[in-house]
């Protein structure tokens, strides 16, 4: 077999959400062949990829259908940057909001930052909600405080391999406060552009409930590559999120997709599921993806109290299966989008 052959037969698989063949899409790093083992090196275009096993299924299908006997695949991967750089060394920023409070915005925030850093990229988590602060709290660092680099930048405390910063962080805890519109637009800017955040493939934001200053204040001065919106399944909260999704597009920022939460919950004592505000309600918000629907579930709540988010305390509880999940798609959403304004190669 020779190299060629085995280009040929990438050429003929497709990225199943870019709809696009590896080869053109720059993603085959390396092919080598010797006798009939053939080895493949494929970069992903984010760590956190959801298809890896498909790809790796495709690509061993392709190169035995043209004659290899032994194909590995190697998967290395580099999370695709958008045309414009979010902030220096800052790739994506994402931002997760909500129209209603305590609908578990902040523990899905916490849990997408946790999940995408275990998968092996680099993740920040900056806390936008400044009058209720509670990612210090999620990741385990209620007491600390923030300290200055050198060059007198804040530098974010880092927890489960995720960089992050919250007001909890800054202001003495159980304070109020009381802020004006333009102060909490320079203590968000502050958190964006004057905190060492290194070089980072997503800076995921926790958004305030609702649509008001700061949600402004972060889509005008920064290039968002997208939103998540969080929402429980009753229509109380359908239609807050409703306005939420309004703001978000009137600001020109792409919704990457809803995750419902406390979509329903599993009684541990008998096994029965009980829908409790309505489960599937977010395919109610017309046309967008629903990234996933995360159970209610004691141990999220506890595990938010216990300072370590639940996909790495319970990694195998349904609720951690969900919530990885919507943290892999959401990955392969922002790749879809970073990509999708590339030229043709
Ligand atoms: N799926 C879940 N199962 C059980 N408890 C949950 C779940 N999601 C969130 N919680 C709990 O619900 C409470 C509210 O969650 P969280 O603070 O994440 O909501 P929020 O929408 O960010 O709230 P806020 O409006 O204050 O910003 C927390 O105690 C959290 O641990």
């Amino acid at each position: 077999m020779h190299q060629d052959d085995v280009l040929a037969a990438l050429r003929t698989v497709n990225d199943p959400e870019l709809h696009r063949d590896l080869v053109s899409l720059g993603m085959v790093k390396g092919v080598r062949v010797d006798g009939d083992r053939v080895d493949v090196h494929v970069e992903l275009t984010t760590p956190a990829c959801p298809l890896r096993g498909t790809i790796e299924a495709d690509v061993r299908r392709a190169v035995e259908a043209a004659g290899a006997r032994d194909v590995r695949v190697e998967f290395s991967a580099r999370v695709a940057p958008p045309a414009q750089p979010a902030l220096p060394g800052v790739k994506h920023v994402l931002l997760v909001g909500s129209g209603k409070g305590g609908v578990g915005k902040s523990s899905v925030a916490a849990n997408i930052a946790a999940s995408l850093a275990a998968d092996g990229a680099r993740v920040g988590l900056m806390d936008a909600d400044v009058y209720g602060p509670s990612i210090a709290h999620m990741m385990g660092a209620s007491g600390e405080k923030v300290t200055a680099t050198e060059d007198r930048k804040m530098r974010p405390l880092e927890r489960h391999g995720v960089k992050f910063i919250s007001m909890g962080n800054l202001s003495p805890a159980g304070q109020a406060l009381v802020w004006r519109g333009p102060m909490l637009h320079s203590a968000v800017q502050q958190f964006l552009k004057d905190a060492a955040w290194g070089e980072l493939d997503y800076l995921i934001v926790d958004l305030p409930p609702g649509t008001g200053d700061v949600q402004l204040s972060i889509t005008q001065s920064v290039n968002v590559t997208g939103a998540v919106i969080v929402t429980t399944p009753q229509d109380v909260a359908l239609i807050d999120a409703a306005r939420a999704v309004d703001m978000f597009r009137k600001a020109s920022v792409p919704i990457l997709g809803v995750v419902e939460n406390m979509s329903y919950f599993v009684a541990p004592d008998t096994g029965i599921t009980y829908d409790i505000f309505g489960r599937g309600g977010a395919r109610k918000l017309g046309g967008l993806t629903v990234l996933g629907e995360v159970p209610l579930d004691t141990e999220v709540r506890q595990d938010a109290d216990g300072g370590v988010p639940s996909v790495l305390a319970h990694p195998q509880s349904a609720a951690s299966v969900a919530l990885r999940s919507v943290a892999r798609t959401l990955a392969g959403r922002v790749s879809v989008q970073a990509l999708d304004v590339l030229p043709m190669v």
